[in-house]
């Protein structure tokens, strides 16, 4: 047999156990595997009588005292937790398999398939489930087997009604038809696209029916339906202790905390498995979104500055260990001012924003820095020094933002207006009446005609230009002083685009307060045309800042360079910046836990010197300082230009 090479040896291993699941695991394998150790840890029979010791009290033989019979209680209950867990175990693994494969093929294929299988599951459900296990038990007489297969019965509609909703929403969306359109057989799509989706509800349900199957058989056992005595189970247990309660509590305690104990280790362990099979999920975090952190010092701004970042890090949470997304961000956004944020994808632009919004995800924490924003009533306050109440009020009256999608940012199954008005009066206190008013006065100021009926209209009813526009109502109805928008004009068409820029110019003119726009934008074209500032951002970093002109027509770090020479645009002024050929960036930019050490542009980077590979740059500003470039040679450029 060929030796096996070290990477394919190494992918066999079994994969790290996370930190967060050590506890839970080895909580519940030590309930698991003490039942199963009992011929280790105790000498004796579970069903040994002796009539002599009946009650008897706890001593050094026997921990736990004995039983109405005599029987050793730590006997009993170690060998009674065999069969309760067994029973429970492979019943509802049974029924998880069942109910799932169930479910999943439903949703799938639907038709004939959804027919059978929805209403197979729909009969069991029709019985009452201690009336079904009785007529299974009276029908197949009492016994281990029986309550394996009762419950199985029992639990898999609950299984599959929770793999069809789920495997139902997931087959809709677009990563599914994308594997469809591939070929990919239907099997491997069902198996591998769907399955790990639709896991982390069905992995809570596991533990909800593992803990009431070991309720059902103890309740059926208590019956004198479940396990046959003199086979020891807590139900059994419980029964016996019953009659003798007032007299030996312990008799009824022990078994009921053996039960209760193995119901929440099993809780705790799908929990944390839940959360660990959803990349997404909050590693390590509690909360969906986590919230800022309190600034290290108080900032005197000048009167015109809406909001300031200041050295702002922030960490992603991982099992491995945290990671640094954004490092040492510092942006200053001022009154009628538009600021583009531009960069790659994943160069940290959503997270700087969110971040200001106090909606950073919750895998996602505030490590650094300091985040202030200007209040209506002209005071600079710390995000991070708000509770998440304070925290709701900046949001839609301060600060506002607006999304790439704006189908999915409105709720479709409520009309526009009722949305609008709904966000109005969250913010503020008026008539009903008064709030309608205003929604339609703000409909119509973002340009949409017959605001009136289109009030009562749905989102679907719309085009993309015209929900978009409604976002952007939305998002002033409380008069904010910044309005973040976050790639507003990417899933328009370019006349819309148009269209919208020049709805956001006209807003920035007429807003009374001055308007401070952050404008988030892959495409250097529109930021051209709606900028004062640009602050390029690359692989969680500011690499370059400054005004929008200087910085298109001339830009200072070769990045920014590269940017502008691989993007097609209209404008002939960046055209001069860049020659006439479009140029792609080689290579992509390093994941935040890859970055090379020093620059982290250098090995995509034209230009670069073995010194860049040794220390990470500082922002170089320009004489004047109204511009700064993270490049150990932008101080040429600035001294050429
Ligand atoms: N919820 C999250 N969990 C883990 N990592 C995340 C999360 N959100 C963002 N990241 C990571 O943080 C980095 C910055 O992401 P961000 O979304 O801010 O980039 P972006 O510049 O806005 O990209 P895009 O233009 O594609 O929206 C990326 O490496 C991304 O993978």
């Amino acid at each position: 047999m060929t030796a096996l090479p070290l990477a394919a040896r190494r992918s066999r291993r079994l994969p790290k156990l996370p930190k967060r699941m050590i506890l839970p695991a080895v909580l519940l394998a030590l309930l698991i595997v003490t039942p199963f150790a009992a011929p280790l840890l105790t000498p004796y029979d579970p069903v040994q009588i002796s009539v002599r010791d009946r009650l008897a009290a706890p001593s050094w033989e026997h921990w736990l005292g004995q039983d109405e019979f005599g029987r050793d209680r730590l006997a009993r209950v170690l060998y009674g937790g065999q069969v309760s867990l067994t029973v429970a175990f492979v019943a509802t693994s049974i029924a998880c398999v069942i109910g799932t494969l169930f479910g999943l093929i439903g949703a799938y294929f639907r038709g004939p398939f959804e027919f059978v299988t929805t209403r197979l599951a729909d009969v069991v459900l029709c019985f009452p489930p201690i009336l079904l296990a009785l007529l299974v038990v009276t029908l197949f007489g009492p016994g281990a087997d029986t309550l394996v297969a009762v419950l199985s019965i029992l639990y898999f509609p609950a299984f599959a009604r929770i793999a069809f909703s789920e495997a139902l929403r997931v087959s809709a969306l677009d990563f599914v038809e994308a594997s469809r359109a591939l070929g990919t057989p239907s099997h491997r799509i069902v198996l591998k696209t769907i399955l790990p989706n639709i896991a982390g509800p069905v992995s809570v349900q596991y533990s909800l029916t593992a803990a009431a199957a070991i309720t059902i058989e103890s309740g059926l056992s208590f019956l004198g339906l479940g396990v046959v005595p003199p086979a020891p189970s807590w139900g059994q247990m419980i029964r016996g202790a019953r009659a003798f309660m007032n007299q030996d509590p312990l008799g009824i305690l022990i078994p009921c905390v053996a039960l209760t104990l193995t119901i929440y280790a099993i809780n705790f362990f799908c929990d944390r498995l839940r959360d660990t099979l959803d990349p997404k999920g909050n590693a390590g975090g509690k909360d969906v979104t986590s919230v800022p952190a309190p600034g290290r010092a108080p900032v005197q701004e000048e009167a015109d500055v809406i909001a300031s970042v200041r050295d702002l890090r922030l960490e992603l949470r991982h099992p491995k260990g945290a990671v640094d997304v954004i490092e040492d961000v510092s942006l200053t956004l001022r009154a009628n001012q538009c600021t583009a944020l531009v960069g790659e994808s994943g160069s940290g632009k959503s997270l700087t924003s969110l971040a200001i919004m106090g909606l950073l995800p919750g895998a996602i924490r505030q490590a650094d820095g300091a985040l202030h924003l200007r209040r209506k009533q002209g005071g600079m306050v710390d995000l991070g020094a708000l509770g998440p109440k304070a925290l709701e009020d900046v949001r839609g009256n301060d600060v506002a933002m607006i999304f790439q999608e704006p189908m999915t940012s409105l709720n479709p199954i409520h009309k526009v207006g009722a949305q609008m008005v709904e966000a109005i009066l969250s913010h503020r206190k008026m008539p009903r009446a008064e709030a309608r008013s205003r929604a339609i006065a703000l409909l119509e100021l973002v340009g949409i005609n017959e605001a009136a009926r289109r009030f009562d209209g749905y989102p679907h009813e719309m085009s993309g230009g015209m929900r978009q526009r409604v976002m952007i109502a939305m998002a002033l109805t409380c008069e904010p002083r910044l309005l973040i928008a976050d790639e507003p004009t990417t899933a328009l068409d370019v006349t819309i685009q148009a269209e919208i820029i020049e709805l956001l110019q006209k807003l920035r003119q007429d807003y009374a307060d001055g308007l401070s726009l952050l404008f988030i934008s892959h495409n250097l074209g529109i930021v051209s045309e709606i900028a004062d500032r640009v602050v390029v951002m690359y692989s969680g970093q500011v690499v370059e800042e400054g005004p929008a002109q200087q910085v298109l027509t001339d830009p200072h770090h070769p990045y920014t360079r590269a940017l502008m020479e691989s993007m097609p645009s209209a404008h002939a002024d960046l055209h001069s910046a860049r020659g006439d050929r479009l140029q792609a960036i080689s290579g992509t930019p390093p994941l935040p836990d890859a970055r090379p050490s020093g620059c982290s542009f250098r090995d995509r980077c034209p230009m670069a010197l073995p010194a860049c590979a040794e220390a990470r740059p500082p922002l170089f500003a320009s004489a004047d300082g109204s511009r700064a470039a993270r490049c150990i040679r932008a101080p040429e450029a600035q001294e050429a230009a």
